[in-house]
């Protein structure tokens, strides 16, 4: 298809003069929902992608990322159940693991997508988009649309390279190389203790490289609970990955394209790989945006209300939503702005007086500051949501913290021989409800719901010693929690 040229219902019907009710820029998991939600809500919408609809998520983020650790979880918990073993020993077979990540990455093609986008009534205009002053977007510099009501900006984000002398000559593997790679490398360094470094080098030495991981804090995953960066590390150093932490990157060489790399630290030893990745954090995709066509710097996040709306810009009619606002860099976070900005700007166009903008109110991403969920997929799982201990103490909550080992728990024996784990309620006393809650193990990732909703829902602790879970699942762990809490 031609660029900038629009497809479907609205596109065919009276919006050839690229007037909608709302433009949604970038068509990821967030964008869609954007342009999903105004669109049931009555008003027409247009969706202008650059790449490929479903965005970073669906073909080099969670997707993918997904389809290259449920092996690695699967045969390591399979290997841990007695008479299992025999039968999962074998290392995995790279060949059919990527090619399950190919088709997870539907590869890389979004047919699906955009045959999803048809089908919500939602139309699509290829190209590169750009704000070209007030409710007006340009796309690849040449047709213009304009927004009767909102201009959504959905663009997300990119990775961040720190300026290290010689790294990008060197054309460091970045989170798109490390989810869509066709071959496994033989040596790889990872810089970056966080999500995207624990997650590649869970899969990557699964899948047979040799794994170095190289950190500059003293641990992993350091927006968690401590225990969760301890137990993963503990787990990655068993599965045979080198773990540095307290260094620093000095420099960076690859003498040919292709060859190897070399790494040079602070202390000056060197490590030579056949790959280097960088997972040093993301950075707003707003730099090429026309933002400063309204006021805003281009390359800065965009600061944004509770509904989602630009605060610097007058009229209301601009939003930001997703990894590009900074609140939550996650794609149900995303999801879940998507439908809270979606259902502020059908309010507004339909001339609403009040939104309900009041904390937990329909028109407000309260959770975002309070009950974020975050499932990291490494082996054993680390899943939290909510504040960990230190970040409620920080806040000034007077709270109480209960940890209990989740490897007591029968389910958990159950689940896999000399299961390993810890989980972590954080009690805010005043009000005798949960802050947040971190568990740590194998399978946790679908405990981690229960705790969602206690946080959310903000159950009161003598509601929640009610809420009776089943035997023997890994969840009988709330009882221990609450019992201690209690000092039954
Ligand atoms: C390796 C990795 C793994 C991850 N795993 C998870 C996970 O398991 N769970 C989770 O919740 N989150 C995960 N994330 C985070 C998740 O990918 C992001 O939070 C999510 O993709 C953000 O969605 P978004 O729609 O805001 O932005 P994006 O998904 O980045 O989509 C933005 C879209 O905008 C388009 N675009 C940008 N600029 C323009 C323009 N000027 N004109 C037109 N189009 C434009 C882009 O092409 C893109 O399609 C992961 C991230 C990484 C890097
Ligand atoms: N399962 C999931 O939910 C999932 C998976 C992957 C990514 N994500 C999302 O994607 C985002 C990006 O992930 P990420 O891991 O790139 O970012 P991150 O912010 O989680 O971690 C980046 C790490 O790199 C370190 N760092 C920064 N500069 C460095 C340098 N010069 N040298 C050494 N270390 C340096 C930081 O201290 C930090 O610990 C996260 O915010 C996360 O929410 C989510």
């Amino acid at each position: 298809m031609a660029a900038s040229e629009a497809t479907g219902p609205n596109g065919a019907a009276g919006s050839g003069d690229g007037l909608y009710d709302v433009i949604v820029l970038g068509g990821g998991p967030t964008g869609e929902n954007v342009a999903d939600r105004v669109h049931a809500a009555g008003l027409s919408a247009v969706l202008v992608e650059s790449e490929l609809v479903g965005g970073e998520c669906s073909y080099w983020a969670c997707m993918p990322s997904k389809a290259l650790l449920r092996p690695v979880t699967a045969r390591s918990e399979a290997r841990r159940v007695p008479g299992v073993d025999e039968a999962v020993g074998r290392p995995l077979d790279p060949p059919a693991v990527l090619a399950h990540r190919d088709a997870f990455a539907s590869y890389w093609k979004d047919d699906g997508q955009v045959r999803w986008l048809d089908s919500v009534g939602v139309d699509l205009v290829r190209g590169h988009g750009r704000l070209a002053g007030p409710r007006q977007v340009s796309v690849d510099g040449g047709r213009t649309l304009t927004a009767r009501h909102a201009v959504a900006v959905c663009t997300g984000s990119r990775p961040l390279l720190p300026p290290i002398p010689g790294l990008a000559e060197a054309e460091p593997w970045v989170s798109r190389n490390a989810t869509s790679a066709q071959t496994v490398p033989g040596r790889l360094v990872i810089v970056g203790g966080g999500v995207v470094g624990v997650e590649m080098a869970t899969a990557w030495r699964a899948l047979g490289s040799s794994v170095t991981l190289l950190v500059r804090g003293d641990g992993l995953l350091p927006r968690m609970e401590p225990f969760a960066g301890h137990l993963v590390a503990e787990s990655l150093a068993e599965a045979g990955v080198f773990l540095r932490t307290g260094v620093e990157v000095r420099e960076v060489r690859r003498e040919a394209p292709g060859g190897p790399v070399t790494v040079v630290l602070d202390a000056g030893d060197e490590i030579v790989a056949d790959e280097l990745l960088m997972a040093t954090g993301r950075g707003p995709r707003t730099d090429d945006l026309g933002l400063e066509t309204v006021g805003l710097t281009p390359g800065s996040w965009l600061d944004v209300d509770d509904s989602c709306r630009v605060k610097a810009v007058g009229d209301g009619w601009l939003y930001g939503v997703g990894d590009v606002n900074h609140r939550a860099l996650l794609t149900h976070q995303g999801k879940y702005q998507a439908r809270i900005a979606g259902a502020a700007i059908a309010a507004r166009a339909r001339g609403v007086p009040l939104l309900e903008t009041d904390r937990w109110g329909a028109h407000s991403a309260t959770a975002d500051t309070d009950a974020v969920p975050q499932v990291v997929f490494s082996d054993p799982e680390a899943a939290a949501v909510g504040l960990s201990a230190a970040e409620a103490e920080r806040a000034g909550y007077r709270i109480r913290v209960v940890d209990q080992d989740l490897g007591a728990v029968a389910g958990a024996s159950l689940y896999a021989e000399g299961y390993r784990g810890r989980a972590r309620i954080v009690v805010d006393l005043s009000r005798e409800v949960l802050l947040g809650a971190t568990f740590v193990g194998p399978g946790v990732g679908e405990l981690l719901h229960s705790a969602t909703i206690a946080v959310a829902g903000e159950v009161p602790v003598e509601r929640l010693w009610h809420a009776v879970p089943a035997y023997p699942t890994i969840s009988e762990v709330w009882l221990r929690l609450l019992e201690a809490y209690r000092g039954d």
